[in-house]
């Protein structure tokens, strides 16, 4: 049998609709329909090709890189498309450009921070890509620690304006996608000085380079920072590195939407939370999750095709030997990946949510629930990047050696995707931010104060805490609830223990930091316990088609009891469940794999060319 073949018999096998499948994973009819449009765009633009960029040098592949982003501009201007299609548009280019930064994190830090009159201003230039924008927080010295930045912005109130300063080596800008060749603004982070007060790290729009003739503005020194990881990769991007020698900006530079400074010079904190200026990071952590499960059904995609393709061992008598995905081992590699992919996909969707929610509570002055968003993006995008990172590894060694290959798509997907575990956050540092709000929730539990959302069941901690799992066969782990109060019960203890244990110490930060291990273990579990409660919640709603809803469970406890199978230390450990049940959960897990059956919806035009480049590369 032909490869294609192969695909077409397990498609014929699958027992779902798949058009409805597709449908679910977007989000709606529409999101899939401009979704499927915008990809065979894309596809059938010989500009857009991505076949031959890992084979570039840096420069072409640079040049390369420019001319997409022209050229998708271009056919955005053409066709009129809306801001969701030019989005789709720019993630089917899939190759990282200057852009990213300019629409992901310029002209939303604008929105975010800066006042009426500034939006007017800068956003319309923006927009129509008069001016480019990067994001310039992270310098050589300091980019975890943003209140360790060093650059300074000191107001001179006899010119009415910010004297942008890089005072040391370790002050300079490092790392800012866009900023190395293409930028002609940069939204930077500096301290923030009036007459001689520091008050701390604040947003400011400075220019660059000139727009007559794109050469670094007096003052400026800025430049490339060089090859990155992996070949093709991040290398399209020109993340750079930036100092300022007294570089003179508008008083009006500076964004005021969070503190302003008057004409006089006097510092003025609006009647707002100052972590409003961490507001851009916010958005683009939960941008990320929703990345994640596009980054890993590539993976999974290019992988399950492989294993329905390739064959190793066991043939009788002349036949043939046996497909790769038949091996238990597979199954149990591959099928939690491709689960997790779903996850990540609605959890993602309920991200969106929770953010359109807080934004629309920020302009009501409402910011009770800042705290809880800041702590479920910071963990979620550190959970699923972490996992979508060592899921596209797991790929690539389910495929064997050819997974090895430049061709199969997935070392370039490696490369750059691996970096979305350090960017918009350090994922370890980003855990530990969810175990100081989680610390902060079990210290006030007996305060009266309610905990509510993500947070809801530490409020039932007293039942958590001892409550014994109900499990007697293997089946019993099917029940959605049960494995809800298995996340729940083991979440609320590690926290808890965490907790008592942080009080042995006299000082809290010397417990937090002899603690940060546990503390970002308990982490994990409570966002693991987000990402299961999520999907309980998208399998409550009513999803149409034949057999999706079914096959959604199946992926669903393959999820979830892969979690408790890969965490049952902590799930012992915590008492919650004995290791019978343990053992229990695994059997049942075996009995699951069986009935996944493959047909990938996030299938995009351009897994197929991957894919075709497989086929043609490799002899199977
Ligand atoms: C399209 C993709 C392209 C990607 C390109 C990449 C771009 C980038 O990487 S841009 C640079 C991104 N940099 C980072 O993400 C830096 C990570 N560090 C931080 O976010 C922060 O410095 C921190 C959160 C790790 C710590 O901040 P710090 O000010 O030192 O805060 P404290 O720990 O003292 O906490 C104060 C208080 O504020 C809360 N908080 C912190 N961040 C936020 C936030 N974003 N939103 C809301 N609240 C926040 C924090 O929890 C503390 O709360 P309390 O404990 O209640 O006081
Ligand atoms: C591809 C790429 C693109 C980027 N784009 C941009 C951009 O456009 N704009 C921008 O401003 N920045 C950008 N960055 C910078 C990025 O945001 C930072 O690299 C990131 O925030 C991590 O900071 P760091 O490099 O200082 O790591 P460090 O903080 O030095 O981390 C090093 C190690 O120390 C550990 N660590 C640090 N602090 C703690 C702690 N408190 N407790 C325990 N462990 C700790 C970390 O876990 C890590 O293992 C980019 C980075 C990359 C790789």
């Amino acid at each position: 049998m032909e490869a294609l073949d192969y695909h077409a018999e397990e498609r014929r096998k699958a027992e779902f609709d798949v058009e409805e499948m597709k449908i679910v994973w977007a989000g709606s009819r529409q999101a899939y329909e401009i979704s499927d449009r915008v990809a065979r765009l894309v596809a059938s633009d010989p500009v857009f090709r991505k076949d031959n960029r890992t084979m570039l040098s840096r420069k072409d592949l640079f040049k390369d890189t420019l001319r997409k982003a022209a050229h998708a501009w271009k056919r955005i201007i053409e066709l009129r498309l809306s801001e969701e299609e030019a989005s789709k548009l720019r993630f089917f280019v899939d190759q990282p450009v200057f852009t990213d930064l300019h629409w992901g994190m310029f002209i939303p830090a604008i929105k975010g921070q800066g006042n009426e009159e500034q939006q007017q201003k800068w956003l319309p230039m923006a927009y129509k890509m008069q001016i480019i924008g990067c994001y310039a927080q992270t310098e050589l010295g300091h980019g975890s620690n943003v209140q360790g930045l060093e650059t300074t912005a000191t107001f001179d109130p006899e010119t009415d304006e910010f004297v942008i300063h890089s005072p040391t080596l370790t002050s300079s800008k490092w790392w800012p996608g866009g900023l190395g060749k293409v930028s002609t603004h940069a939204l930077i982070y500096a301290r923030l000085i009036t007459d001689g007060q520091d008050h701390g790290v604040h947003g400011f729009i400075v220019q660059l380079r000139s727009l007559d003739d794109h050469l670094p503005l007096p003052g400026i020194t800025v430049g490339d920072i060089g090859m990155k990881f992996g070949s093709g990769a991040y290398n399209s991007m020109d993340n750079g590195v930036l100092r300022f020698d007294h570089v003179r900006i508008l008083r009006d530079q500076m964004l005021m939407g969070v503190s302003q400074v008057t004409r006089e010079g006097k510092f003025m904190q609006s009647d707002v939370p100052r972590q409003l200026v961490y507001g851009t990071m916010v958005y683009v952590r939960q941008k990320i999750v929703a990345d994640a499960s596009c980054a890993l059904s590539r993976a999974v995609c290019i992988a399950t095709r492989y294993s329905v393709v390739r064959r190793q061992f066991g043939s009788h008598n002349g036949g043939p030997e046996t497909q790769v995905i038949d091996y238990k081992t597979q199954q149990s590699r591959l099928f939690p990946l491709l689960a997790s992919a779903y996850a990540f996909r609605f959890v993602g969707e309920w991200l969106k949510w929770l953010y359109t929610d807080v934004t629309q509570r920020l302009q009501a002055s409402d910011f009770s629930t800042l705290p809880e968003v800041h702590a479920c993006t910071a963990g979620l995008k550190s959970v699923t990047t972490s996992a979508t990172a060592d899921a596209i590894e797991e790929c690539r060694k389910l495929c064997g050696g050819h997974g090895y290959l430049s061709s199969s798509g997935l070392p370039e997907l490696f490369a750059v995707y691996v970096p979305a575990c350090t960017y918009e956050g350090d994922n370890v540092v980003l855990l530990l931010q969810v175990a100081r709000f989680l610390m902060k929730t079990v210290s006030q539990l007996g305060s009266g104060k309610k905990p509510v959302g993500t947070i809801a069941y530490m409020g039932r901690s007293e039942h958590l805490l001892q409550c014994r799992c109900e499990v007697e066969r293997a089946e019993d782990w099917l029940k959605p609830n049960v494995i809800l109060e298995a996340f729940e019960a083991r979440a609320a203890r590690m926290s808890v223990t965490c907790a008592k244990n942080l009080n042995n110490f006299a000082n809290q930060e010397e417990g937090f930091a002899q603690l940060a291990t546990d503390l970002a273990e308990a982490a994990v579990a409570h966002v693991q316990l987000i990402i299961v409660s999520k999907f309980i919640e998208k399998l409550q709603q009513d999803i149409p088609g034949k057999g999706v809803k079914r096959q959604l469970e199946i992926l669903f406890n393959v999820y979830a009891l892969s979690l408790l199978h890969k965490h049952l230390g902590d799930f012992v450990a915590s008492g919650c469940i004995t290791p019978k049940q343990g053992a229990l959960a695994n059997e049942q897990l075996r009995l699951l794999y069986s009935q996944v059956h493959f047909d990938n919806p996030s299938l995009l035009l351009y897994m197929v060319l991957l894919l075709e480049r497989l086929l043609q590369s490799t002899s199977f």
